[in-house]
C-alpha cells in the first residue's frame, strides 16, 4: 500500500513487521531445541538488528572535537539553542571553572528540544558521556593503574530523511550565521591558553576561557598622542578589507611592544583585544614542544583574533633549544629527530608571514619584550612588524589617568598632586610601582601621602646607585676592575 507522498503507509510498514515477527518467533522455536540460551540470544539479536523496520529519519551526530580542534559547528549548535530556545531549557548543569567569574550553565545530559524551521521540525539532544581511561605505569606497585575520568559531548540532530537537503543546505548554515550574530552581539573576549589533553597525553590544543580583563584605552597610563595613534592604527586595519585585497597583502597587523616591566605591555594587549573585540591566543613558547605542534597550533587560530607571544627574548632562549642547536651545528648526523628539531624565531616568522596568515583575515599578531636591544634582528627588519611600541615609565600625563581611574581625582582637588608631578618629572618609576601604592587604601589622601613617600624612597635610592655608578666607572677607568655588568650594584671588582 502506498500513499499520496508515494512513501509506504504506517499500516503496511506494521503488517510486514508483524508478519517478519511471526515468523522469527517460529524459527525461535526450531531453534530452543537443538542450541543452548546464550547462543540463541546472539543469532537473534543479530538477526532482529538486520530485520528492524527501516527508519525514516536521519540522526546527525555533531561532536564537540573534531581531532584536536574544536567543532565550529558544536560551538555554533550551543550558543544558538542556548540562546535561541533558552524559555524552553527546563534542565540545565551549572558549573564554574576556576578563573572564570562568571557561572556556566550548559544542557543537562538527555536535554532535547524541538526546533521548526520553515516547517520541518528537527529535534536537538545533548549526549555527554563519561569517558573512563584506565592509565598503566609499569612498576608503581598499587598506583599502577590510574583511572583518568572525561567527558565526550556531543548534539544529535535528528529530522525526517526527506528533508536532509534542507537541513544541510539551509537549516545548518542558519544556526552557525545566527550563532555568528548572537556572538557579535554579546561579544564575549575569549582567552586561548595551551592545554593538553590530559597530564599525561602529549597532544596540545588550545583551552578557553572567557577574557574578563578590565584594561581599556580609557584606563591605560600613557601618552595620549601614542594611545591616539594606536586606536586609530586599529581602525584603518579593520576598515581596510578591500585595500589589503587589492594590494595583494594578507589582512593581518603585527605590533611589537617593548618597555621595562610593568609599564604595562600586557595591559596594552588586553585593552586592544577588548576594543577590537578580538579573542586573544596566548602562545607560550616555551610550553611548545615540537616544531610540527607549533605548525599545528597555529593553524587552529581563529579570525578575528589576537596571537600574542610574550617575551619573546626569553622564549626564544630556552636552555635545551640552544643545547639541541648548538649539538646539531656540531654534529650533522646527531640532530634530533625531525619532529622534536626546535624551531627558531625566523622560522616562525616566515610560517606566520606564509602559510598562517594565509589562512585568516583580521589577524593580529603582537610580540612582547622586555629587552628589544635583545631580540633577533629577523623580528626588527622593516615590514615584518608593523608597529613597533615603545611602552615607558610613567609621565605625568600618566599620572593623571591613574589618579582618575583610581580615585577620580583630578590635578586641582589634591595638595599633593604637584610635588607628586615634580617627583614623577625626576625617577624613573613604572605604571605597575604606582598603580600598587594607589591600590593599598580606599583613601585617597593617605595613599597620595604615602605615593609621596614612595617617590621619594625610590629617588634617593637611585641617586645611591648612580653615586655607587660614578665610583665602580671612576675604578674602570683607573683599570682597578677589569669587567662589570650593566647592575651597577653586582659589579665584580678585581683590585
Ligand atoms: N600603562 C599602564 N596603565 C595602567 N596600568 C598599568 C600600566 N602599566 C602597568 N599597569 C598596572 O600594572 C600591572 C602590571 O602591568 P603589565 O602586566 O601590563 O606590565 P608589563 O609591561 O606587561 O610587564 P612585564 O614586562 O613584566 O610583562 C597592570 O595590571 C596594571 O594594574
Ligand atoms: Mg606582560
Amino acid at each position: 500500500m502506498v500513499n499520496f507522498s508515494g512513501l509506504p503507509s504506517p499500516l503496511s510498514i506494521f503488517s510486514a513487521y508483524a508478519s517478519m515477527s511471526a515468523s522469527i518467533m517460529l524459527f525461535q522455536t526450531m531453534l530452543n531445541q537443538v542450541l543452548p540460551h546464550q547462543a540463541q540470544d546472539y543469532i537473534f539479536s543479530k538477526i532482529r538488528h538486520y530485520f528492524k523496520p527501516l527508519s525514516s529519519t536521519i540522526t546527525l551526530v555533531i561532536e564537540e572535537r573534531d581531532g584536536m580542534s574544536s567543532n565550529e559547528i558544536y560551538e555554533a549548535a550551543e550558543i544558538y539553542l542556548y540562546h535561541k530556545i533558552t524559555p524552553e531549557i527546563d534542565l540545565f548543569k551549572l558549573s564554574k571553572r576556576p578563573k572564570e567569574k562568571k557561572l556556566r550553565v550548559n544542557f543537562a545530559k538527555s536535554w532535547k528540544t524541538t526546533d521548526i524551521f520553515e516547517g520541518v521540525e528537527v529535534i536537538w539532544r545533548f549526549v555527554s558521556e563519561e569517558c573512563k581511561k584506565t592509565l598503566t605505569f609499569p612498576g608503581h606497585g598499587d598506583f599502577e593503574n590510574d583511572i583518568l575520568a572525561s567527558e565526550k559531548r556531543h548534539f544529535e540532530l535528528c529530522f525526517d530523511k526527506k528533508y536532509k537537503d534542507k537541513v544541510l543546505n539551509y537549516y545548518v548554515p542558519l544556526v552557525l550565521r545566527e550563532a555568528n550574530v548572537i556572538k557579535a552581539e554579546k561579544k564575549v573576549v575569549k582567552l586561548h591558553t595551551l592545554g593538553s589533553s590530559s597530564s599525561y597525553s602529549s597532544a596540545q590544543f588550545w583551552d578557553s576561557i572567557n577574557f574578563e580583563h578590565p584594561s581599556t584605552f580609557d584606563t591605560l597610563a600613557m601618552d595620549a598622542g601614542l594611545k591616539k595613534a594606536i586606536i586609530e592604527d586599529l581602525d584603518r586595519f579593520l576598515r581596510r578589507k578591500e585595500f589589503y585585497k587589492k594590494v595583494g597583502k594578507v589582512w593581518k597587523r603585527g605590533y611589537l611592544l617593548y618597555g621595562p616591566p610593568g609599564t604595562g605591555k600586557s595591559s596594552l594587549i588586553a585593552a586592544m583585544a577588548n576594543y577590537l573585540k578580538f579573542d586573544i591566543f596566548d602562545l607560550e613558547l616555551a610550553n611548545v614542544k615540537r616544531d610540527s605542534d607549533l605548525k599545528k597550533l597555529l593553524l587552529r587560530t581563529t579570525n578575528k583574533s589576537i596571537l600574542v607571544i610574550e617575551d619573546i627574548d626569553c622564549s626564544m632562549e630556552l636552555p635545551d633549544r640552544r643545547k639541541t642547536a648548538s649539538l646539531s651545528n656540531i654534529h650533522a648526523d646527531a640532530r634530533p629527530p625531525r619532529d622534536q628539531q626546535q624551531f627558531t624565531l625566523a622560522g616562525l616568522l616566515n610560517f606566520i608571514d606564509g602559510l598562517w596568515s594565509s589562512c585568516g583575515d583580521e589577524r593580529v599578531i603582537i610580540f612582547t619584550t622586555n629587552n628589544k636591544d635583545k631580540i633577533d634582528p629577523a623580528l626588527l627588519r622593516p615590514g615584518r612588524m608593523d608597529m613597533h611600541i615603545h611602552m615607558s615609565y610613567l609621565t605625568i600625563e600618566g599620572f593623571t589617568v591613574l589618579a582618575k581611574n583610581y580615585f577620580k581625582v583630578h590635578d586641582h582637588q589634591n595638595w599633593h598632586f604637584t610635588e607628586i608631578q615634580q617627583l614623577i618629572e625626576s625617577v624613573q618609576v613604572t605604571p605597575a610601582e604606582v598603580a600598587e601604592e594607589l591600590m593599598k587604601s580606599n583613601n585617597a589622601k593617605m595613599c597620595f601621602e604615602r605615593l609621596v613617600k614612595f617617590l621619594k624612597r625610590k629617588r634617593m635610592k637611585n641617586e645611591e646607585t648612580e653615586e655607587d655608578g660614578r665610583h665602580v666607572l671612576e675604578l674602570f677607568k683607573t683599570k682597578r676592575i677589569r669587567s662589570f655588568d650593566n647592575k651597577m650594584n653586582s659589579a665584580e671588582v678585581y683590585s
